[in-house]
């Protein structure tokens, strides 16, 4: 397989803007499987832009996108979940009533044939599907480690373990890539050991993973390659040690009017 083959997301020249600021200018990045890579970057650099673009919450100006080799547009939600990327917010976004396992099969549905009018009718295809999902949502909570919570409800468990549920959520769909907005935002530094244990493992799985993260040392620690993004334009890509090293990097994260992190 050539490197090209391996490539599972390439983005080139996104950009978008909203007003007078422009969000991201002409930012390009390309995810081999198996990483896990790091978009990094003061307040306001556009790094959630860049996830609501590459996800279709958000219409880039311009930019070209293919997942696993095929172009995609990120115009709708729905069509980038089906086309393979799975995603959490940085605002968890759990469906809060509904029981830990309820939310896991949530995300399984958008893999499965019956789909939405399967469930109304309960057709016979339908309950031997459901079955399936529901054991392979309780495999998923068991990987992510709150196997023991499947029947309570989203909004009871603690703040880690909803971010552990919103990544079952996310491996539910099978996705190419999964793309975790802030995962360590508000954990503390426990939850943050367990957190990068399972993100590795979810790696040495062969999943793919883009992760936004204020945490320095989680993502100099954890990913393959990182970007960096400064008030939308992308200042350096590289290793973690090449990039820490950068420049360009230090002054944005150090220079004036930027809260550090
Ligand atoms: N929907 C929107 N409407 C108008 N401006 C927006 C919108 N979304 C983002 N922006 C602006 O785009 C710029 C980039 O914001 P973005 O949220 O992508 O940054 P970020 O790197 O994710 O920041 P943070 O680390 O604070 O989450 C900011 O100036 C922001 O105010």
């Amino acid at each position: 397989m050539s490197t090209h083959d391996n490539i599972v997301l390439n983005v080139s020249g996104a950009s978008k803007r909203f007003g007078g600021v422009q969000a991201l200018s002409d930012v390009g990045i390309q995810i081999q499987r198996g990483q896990v890579y790091g978009l990094i970057g003061p307040n306001g650099a556009g790094k959630t832009t860049f996830f609501n673009v590459i996800t279709g919450l958000y219409t880039p100006d311009t930019g070209s996108f293919s997942l696993g080799g095929t172009p995609y547009t990120p115009q709708a939600v729905h069509q980038v979940a089906k086309a393979g990327i799975a995603r959490t917010f940085q605002n968890i976004r759990l469906f809060a009533d509904m029981t830990a396992l309820e939310n896991v099969m949530v995300g399984r549905h958008i893999r499965t044939r019956s789909g939405l009018l399967g469930a109304v009718f309960r057709t016979p295809g339908f309950n031997k599907e459901e079955a399936a999902i529901k054991a392979r949502a309780l495999e998923l909570l068991d990987y992510v480690g709150i196997a023991k919570y499947a029947e309570f409800k989203a909004r009871t468990l603690s703040y880690g373990d909803q971010r552990r549920l919103e990544i079952a959520r996310a491996l539910a769909t099978d996705p190419q890539l999964i793309a975790l907005d802030e995962p360590a935002a508000g954990m503390n530094a426990t939850e943050k050991v367990v957190l990068r244990e399972l993100i590795d493992r979810i790696r040495n799985d062969g999943r793919t993973i883009l992760l936004i993260e204020h945490d320095v040392k989680l993502v100099m620690g954890l990913c393959d390659r990182v970007t960096v993004l400064d008030y939308g334009k992308q200042i350096a890509e590289g290793t973690p040690a090449e990039v820490q090293s950068n420049e360009k990097v230090i002054e944005a994260y150090l220079g004036a009017g930027h809260k550090p992190h």
